[in-house]
């Protein structure tokens, strides 16, 4: 069995530099970051169990039970279920972390695994435990410097939509928040533009009442593991503008937590509705997937932007130069070994991730520069819209805190100075190629919708022709074989007319027959009796008609018994010289057929001329008949 032992893998845990514009790097030391960690939630249920961390001071594995085989996977932390949220801040480097965001870095931690694996609880905590994203914020205020400014904001995205679960009504209603203090960044999706609030914070107390207010906004259902599963991905900014100590510019970094929704079968799923979410989690999460494999090969490229609303939303914290931390959440229940291998084979993968840090900095203006604070309210107004396209990912103008001096920029690190501009610019050219990529996607539809409609009328013409061919196959041989009897009844008539059964007819025949005989050859022609003219072989099919209705010789009473004895000699010298033509061997001269067979000749003869429009194959029937009849009737 091919398993993932990935013991040779080396483990993680890499010290990484963040790069500063200024060459600060080279006198700070290095950080170490933690990018991909295995959680195993506890055994609630007392079920047996397949997987179990196997730490030791120097390797961190997980060994997974597979019935005959053990596997382990090793990586940069593995967290048993006795370890709570603080060990997990503790060793995932959360200060670090908070240092880093603090030098302008875009630093972003993903939950993720299957349904009921912990992620909400990792993230957000619980009542009786506070989740890394309390533990962050509370670090961040810890220390930030006097002069930093924080901001926050939260969403959450199911399918195409993006819905902001920020309520700031109360906090205005309260007073601890003003109008000037929220600014709205747009995202185009699909058609459609979303906004959701980002919020200037001033106290971890603030902060943490909006965002769990907005923890409890979030969509909520039932999974087929979890009975308040999360039915949406939802993402956490953080965002942390840090003057310098000149105050000419400010580093702006970010911290994203992103809880995103379990994995989970289709299927398994007990509701319509949670079925229906099931679908539209699991597609935006294979987007996801594909994007972090492309980070994995160091092949991410800006289509992948596109895939999906969530690969959208996070595309400017998962892009080169942002690090990316990833915990993967795991049940130890051996029920869920299957969609828990899968998540493990996703962790390994990921180890390949590495993160190249980046600082970014925004120009700040002088204080000279900056218009003099207003006593009433020293506030830039609210950011503006932008007009068409679409919007800058962050606010246009930057929230102002109340009664410093405005200055711009302000706050995160999409939205002032340098950055900002080239990404507003970069926002309406977005704008527009989204508006051109929806053109395109209406235009590709209507195609394909024209090339399956063509592609079935060509199958529908191919098919007609087939059946025209076949008809015209099938009457073609109809013809061959109406042709053919055609010809062996002209033969037979010849033969008949002139064959020595004739002589028979008159010697010994009913003279009733003779006469009728003789009454349709005097209607037939009124020329008079004379030998007639030869036929050729080549004029056998048109000569017999010719021989019966206007060439034959005229029986008639006046004429001489020698010239009626000429006239059979001439017929029946012509009946010889057919049956050669016509190659029949057993012609004989010299044969005289009985009257009998040649009255029941001409019987079936008048009985087949009245069935004259019968079908093709009565009539081939007939013509055997006639034939072996005539074959009788000669060979006699
Ligand atoms: N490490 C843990 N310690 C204690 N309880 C935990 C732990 N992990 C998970 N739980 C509990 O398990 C239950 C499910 O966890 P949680 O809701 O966090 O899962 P989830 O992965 O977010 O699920 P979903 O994807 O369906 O939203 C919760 O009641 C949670 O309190």
């Amino acid at each position: 069995m091919a398993g993932r032992t990935p013991k040779d893998v080396s483990p993680e845990g890499e010290r990484r530099t963040p790069r500063s514009a200024r060459g600060e790097a080279n006198r700070r030391p290095p950080l170490p970051f933690v990018s991909v960690a295995v959680r195993i939630r506890p055994n609630l249920s007392q079920e047996p169990v397949a997987l179990w961390a196997k730490s030791s001071a120097s390797s961190q594995r997980v060994c997974c039970h597979r019935g005959f085989l053990l596997e382990e996977y090793e990586f940069s932390r593995v967290f048993g279920p006795e370890d709570d949220n603080q060990t997990l801040f503790d060793q995932l480097q959360g200060s670090t972390l908070t240092g880093s965001v603090f030098q302008g870095v875009n630093e972003t931690l993903f939950a993720y695994g299957q349904t009921g694996s912990g992620k909400t609880h990792t993230i957000f905590g619980s009542r009786t435990e506070p989740g890394l994203l309390e533990l962050f914020v509370r670090r961040f205020f810890a220390v930030a410097p006097p002069n930093a400014a924080l901001f926050a904001g939260c969403y959450e995205v199911l399918g195409d939509s993006l819905t902001d679960l920020v309520d700031s009504r109360r906090f205005l209603s309260e007073g601890s928040l003003h109008h000037e203090d929220i600014v709205h960044d747009e995202l185009f999706v699909k058609t459609q533009r979303c906004s959701y609030q980002i919020v200037r914070v001033r106290t971890a107390e603030m902060c943490l009442s909006l965002l769990n207010n907005a923890r409890c906004n979030r969509t909520s259902g039932i999974s087929s593991f979890n009975d308040d599963s999360s039915r949406s991905h939802a993402i956490v900014h953080l965002f942390v503008q840090n003057p310098s100590c000149d105050g000419a510019s400010a580093s702006i970094g970010t911290l994203t937590l992103v809880d995103l929704a379990g994995t989970e079968k289709e299927h398994e799923n007990p509701s319509e509705k949670g079925r229906k979410s099931a679908r539209l989690l699991n597609t935006s999460l294979s987007s996801l997937n594909r994007l972090l494999r492309k980070l994995q090969t160091g092949s991410l490229g800006e289509s992948e932007r596109r895939q999906s609303v969530l690969n959208k939303c996070l595309w400017e914290y998962l892009r080169p130069g942002c690090g990316i931390a990833l915990v993967f959440c795991a049940s130890p229940l051996l029920q869920h070994r299957t969609a828990t291998l899968s998540t493990l084979a996703m962790a390994t993968d990921s180890k390949l991730i590495h993160s190249q840090r980046k600082s970014q900095y925004i120009n700040m203006p002088s204080r000279a520069q900056a218009p003099s604070p207003s006593p009433a309210r020293a506030t830039a107004p609210p950011a503006p819209v932008p007009s068409g396209g679409e919007g800058p990912r962050g606010p246009s103008a930057p929230p102002t805190p109340r009664g410093e001096t405005p200055r711009r920029p302000v706050g995160m690190a999409r939205l002032a100075g340098q950055e900002s501009s080239r990404r507003e610019r970069s926002s309406s050219l977005d704008g527009a190629s989204d508006e051109l990529l929806v053109e395109n996607e209406k235009l590709r539809r209507k195609l394909d919708i024209a090339r399956t409609r063509s592609r079935e009328r060509l199958l529908q013409v191919e098919r007609q022709r087939d059946q025209l061919a076949s008809d015209h196959m099938a009457l073609q041989r109809e013809c061959e074989s109406l042709r053919a009897l055609f010809i062996r009844q002209q033969q037979q008539q010849l033969a008949f007319w002139t064959g020595p059964f004739m002589e028979v007819l008159r010697r010994d025949g009913p003279p009733g027959k003779v006469e009728a005989w003789d009454d349709a050859a005097s209607q037939a022609t009124e020329a008079p009796p004379s030998p007639p003219a030869r036929c050729g072989a080549a004029g056998v099919q048109g000569a017999a008609p010719c021989l019966v209705t206007s060439s034959a010789p005229r029986p008639c009473a006046a004429q001489s018994p020698s010239s009626l004895q000429s006239q059979l000699e001439y017929w029946r010298e012509m009946a010889l010289d057919l049956q050669r033509k016509l190659q029949k061997p057993c012609i004989s001269s010299k044969a005289t057929p009985t009257p009998e067979t040649a009255v029941s000749l001409a019987s079936r003869r008048s009985e087949s001329s009245s069935e004259g429009d019968c079908p093709a194959g009565n009539l081939a029937e007939d013509s055997e008949t006639t034939v072996a009849d005539g074959r009788e009737l000669v060979s006699h």
